[in-house]
């Protein structure tokens, strides 16, 4: 059984074996996307194939689409080269249910897969082409809350970017400049309307999108390459930068399942990790329960999503309900169980579930300490959303997710994770920072687990993160067993517990730093330190 579209010819083996095949004629509908693209997805990951892919998959077996999307993948062109391509697009999507069977599905909707890449003219080209189509009414995003930054760590800018501004759209090196350069291409072809939809666990995301494209306009125009009426057009109605909230826990390509499906008898599945470090197999997997809830705000009209599940508000509702999710009933949980998983040695996320400690960490730090200051959406829940997180979802004993997935980037997740929290403490007349006992203990893990050792003393790696080399230093001084007195640590740790960046607040303004560096101290006693310091707080 090969994943490819002459494999799938032979449908009755694939249903004997359980998949989902396609319903639809694949390539009728390949044509008619590519002659009229509506959708196109930058970030060809594993979330976008578990959800963004398979939404479009149902709705073309329902009829409800007769068109699939076009994928760009513009930071990590191996994924296109040694997933899309031999599998010509096709791609399996395993759903791990809590009952422990798995839905397999045979996903063909990407009717495309092109390298955003301005040195491969024929896939620039093509793209041009996309967006220059009057019929385009969507570009959505999963890559990542680095993928819209401008400036590194230190806040400094990013060379691509600096030469990108003052060399114009034509051939852009950075992710963002190609991405304004399509816009740009739009832009010149009538001032075509669309939607620019970031669906990236970041707050207010959309924004985040809309302000690296609006300073690559900006720079443009400044610079002669581009003319002002560009900016306007961007910072017109006929460009939205719409919010959205999503959430699908998609951990990476597992070996267990892998196995399933070799047992079935598909062949050629071996997972690949990328040189930029993306994990990626021609299956992905993931859980059942998935939200996408976008603002509807679609300057080229939008088809009826709704038929395949995604929901559609105004701004506010997208604004609280991500910060349901993102901000306390989900993300610090899972940002809790990576952090201290890393360092207690743990391998899978739903194994810490059975974790005495753990449960009371991620039960005080989602129950106690946040939801209380959580608006309630109205279109979701917080506390059966917590409920489920917490009971089912994260528990899930057959979703391979690990904490060192999750622990991926943490610099740049604590900020919205917890700081969001700690501001709503500060500034309600009816709160206290100090009642915040746990998301300290969380932050000083997170020092502890900087030091790459674990609680038995073992060294492990540590997952990538853009700050690991401005953070790492202020943490190298510290050896497990060496406790220090407070004031040495405070020293020691202050540039890292002021920066706002990280926490989301400077700890030392909501009088937080003394508390972490002491939880932090008593992280370092010694093996076994992290688990005592866990069941003294818990
Ligand atoms: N996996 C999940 O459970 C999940 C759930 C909800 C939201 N998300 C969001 O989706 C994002 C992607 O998750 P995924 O599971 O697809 O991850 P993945 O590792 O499978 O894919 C990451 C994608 O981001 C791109 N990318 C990485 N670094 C980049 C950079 N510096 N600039 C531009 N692009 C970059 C990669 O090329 C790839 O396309 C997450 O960061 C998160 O914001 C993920
Ligand atoms: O994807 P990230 O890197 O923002 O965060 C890791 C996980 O917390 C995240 O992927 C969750 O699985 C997801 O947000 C669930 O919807």
């Amino acid at each position: 059984m090969k994943l490819t579209l002459e494999g799938i010819q032979n449908r009755k083996e694939w249903e004997e074996k359980g998949y989902s095949l396609p319903q639809y004629d694949i390539a009728e509908m390949r044509k008619a996307t590519k002659e009229n693209p509506f959708w196109i997805h930058f970030g060809a990951g594993n979330l976008f194939r578990a959800f963004h892919a398979n939404v479009v998959q149902n709705m073309l077996n329902n009829k409800d689409l007769d068109r699939g999307l076009v994928v760009a993948e513009g930071f990590d062109y191996e994924i296109i080269e040694k997933m899309y391509a031999p599998h010509d697009n096709l791609g399996i999507v395993a759903t791990l249910k809590a009952d422990g069977t798995i839905d397999k599905t045979v996903v063909a909707s990407v009717a495309e897969s092109l390298p955003l890449d301005s040195n491969n003219e024929s896939a620039y080209a093509r793209l041009k082409e996309i967006f220059t189509n009057k019929s385009l009414q969507m570009a959505t995003f999963t890559i990542t809350e680095k993928g819209y930054s401008l400036v590194n760590g230190k806040g400094e800018q990013l060379p691509d970017i600096t030469g990108d501004f003052v060399d114009g759209p034509e051939k852009p090196a950075s992710y963002m400049g190609k991405v304004t350069s399509l816009l740009y291409a739009r832009f010149k072809a009538g001032e075509l309307p669309i939607a620019m939809v970031s669906t990236d666990n970041c707050s207010h995301n959309g924004d985040k999108l809309y302000a690296a494209i609006l300073a690559f306009a900006k720079a443009w125009a400044e610079n002669g390459k581009a003319e002002k009426e560009f900016v306007e057009y961007i910072d017109s109605n006929k460009v939205s930068f719409t919010w959205s909230m999503i959430d699908k826990i998609t951990p990476r390509p597992d070996a267990s399942v892998e196995k399933n499906l070799l047992n079935d008898g598909v062949e050629e599945l071996d997972p690949v990790i990328t040189s930029k470090n993306t994990y990626v197999a021609p299956f992905v997997n993931a859980e059942e329960t998935e939200y996408l809830v976008i603002e509807d705000n679609f300057p080229n009209g939008r088809l009826d999503l709704t038929k395949g599940g995604l929901m559609f508000t105004d701004r506010d509702t997208v604004d609280k309900v991500e910060k349901m999710k993102v901000c306390t009933c989900l993300n610090p949980l899972h940002t809790c169980l990576a952090i201290f998983g890393c360092v207690l040695g743990y391998n899978k996320i739903s194994d810490e579930m059975k974790d005495e400690e753990l449960v009371k960490l991620v039960e005080t730090v989602g129950y106690k300490e946040g939801l209380p200051v959580v608006v309630n959406p109205g279109i979701l829940d917080p506390k059966e959303f917590i409920d489920t997180v917490l009971k089912v979802r994260v528990p899930n004993p057959f979703m391979p997710d690990t904490p060192q997935r999750i622990a991926t980037d943490t610099s740049q997740k604590l900020a919205i994770r917890f700081g969001e929290t700690i501001k709503a403490y500060a500034s309600a007349d009816n709160r206290n920072v100090a009642d915040l006992k746990l998301i300290p203990l969380v932050f000083a893990g997170w020092l502890r687990y900087l030091m790459a050792v674990d609680d038995a003393g073992n060294a492990f790696e540590l997952s990538p993160d853009p700050l690991l080399d401005t953070v790492c230093p202020y943490i190298e001084g510290f050896k497990l067993g060496e406790t220090k007195d407070a004031t040495e640590i405070e020293a020691t740790l202050k540039p890292v517990l002021e920066n706002d960046k990280i926490f989301g607040v400077n700890l030392y303004e909501v009088d937080m730093a003394e508390k972490v560096c002491g939880y932090f101290n008593e992280m370092l006693a010694g093996v076994g330190s992290v688990r005592s310091t866990l069941k003294k707080y818990l």
